[in-house]
């Protein structure tokens, strides 16, 4: 079993009037990988997550999650089965405190069969989960940052924030959307540590990124779109020595030089 892809994409095609955004993509994922993704800007990784995840629903093909095809599924199935996402542009309940946006995922009907958090299969005070989970992903439970407003946060815990909804749902995949972007030196480096201890509890992760040097270090395999279509798929040294990936997706050979 655990040879069996957690998740597997099948000749997708995802076209929004006359742009093709995905075509004959696929993939494998399989359970305890860091798959990276990447691609130029616009070369269709979002709609890529958002095809995988039900916000967009793909022309044709097959996205197979533990053998059973998700098109056609809302994003509330979805994440109800485990497969849960981050969004690029975050959106926080910015006028709550960063703990009570957990709430509704906690309430939701995975958390509740999960028993939440590490409950062992009791959930307890929902309140209390939340600013444990908070305090397991970064945010000082002595500094009171769980119960400061989401608005007075700086990005890099609100992208802790993001992962942390993820996490209330006890998901076995997180798809990250760019959790590298917009943070400063010290809060990526803080982040690497983050994802690593998330894959070693046993999560799956797919990262989408324009953050080569720390997805490389992170990811065990590598995936390169360009203008929709995959180009190049293996390990982060095969993808960084792929003669088309140089050229097409960077233009140059220059881009690896600071990885
Ligand atoms: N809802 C939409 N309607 C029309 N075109 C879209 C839509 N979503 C994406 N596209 C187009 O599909 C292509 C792929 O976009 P996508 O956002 O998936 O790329 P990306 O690789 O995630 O880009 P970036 O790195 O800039 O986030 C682009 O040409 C984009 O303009």
């Amino acid at each position: 079993m655990a040879d069996e892809p957690i998740l597997s994409v099948r000749d997708v095609n995802k076209t929004f009037g006359g742009v093709k955004a995905l075509t004959e993509v696929s993939f494998d994922l399989m359970p305890g990988d860091i798959l990276g993704v990447i691609g130029p800007n616009g070369s269709g990784k979002t709609t890529l997550v958002n095809v995988i995840t039900g916000f967009v629903r793909a022309d044709n093909g097959q996205v197979l999650y533990k053998g059973k095809n998700l098109v056609g599924k809302a994003p509330h199935k979805i994440a109800d089965q485990g497969l849960t996402r981050t969004f690029q542009v975050m959106r926080p309940y910015f006028s709550l405190p960063a703990y009570k946006n957990l709430i509704v995922p906690l309430f939701s009907p995975r958390a509740r069969r999960t028993g939440g958090w590490r409950g062992g299969g009791r959930m307890g005070s929902r309140d209390t989960v939340a600013v444990d989970i908070l305090e397991e992903i970064g945010f000082e439970r002595e500094s009171y940052v769980p119960y400061k407003t989401a608005s007075s946060l700086p990005t890099g815990y609100l992208k802790r924030l993001e992962l942390a909804r993820c996490l209330a749902l006890r998901p076995e995949v997180i798809i990250c959307d760019e959790v590298f972007s917009g943070l400063s030196m010290s809060e990526m480096a803080s982040m690497v540590p983050l994802m690593e201890k998330l894959q070693m509890e046993g999560i799956t992760l797919i990262m989408v990124e324009h953050r080569l040097r720390e997805l490389f270090r992170l990811a065990n395999r590598v995936m390169v779109l360009n203008f929709g279509a995959k180009i190049a798929e293996g390990s982060p040294a095969e993808v960084m020595e792929n003669k088309e990936v140089k050229e097409a997706y960077f233009g140059s050979e220059e881009v690896f030089s600071y990885v």
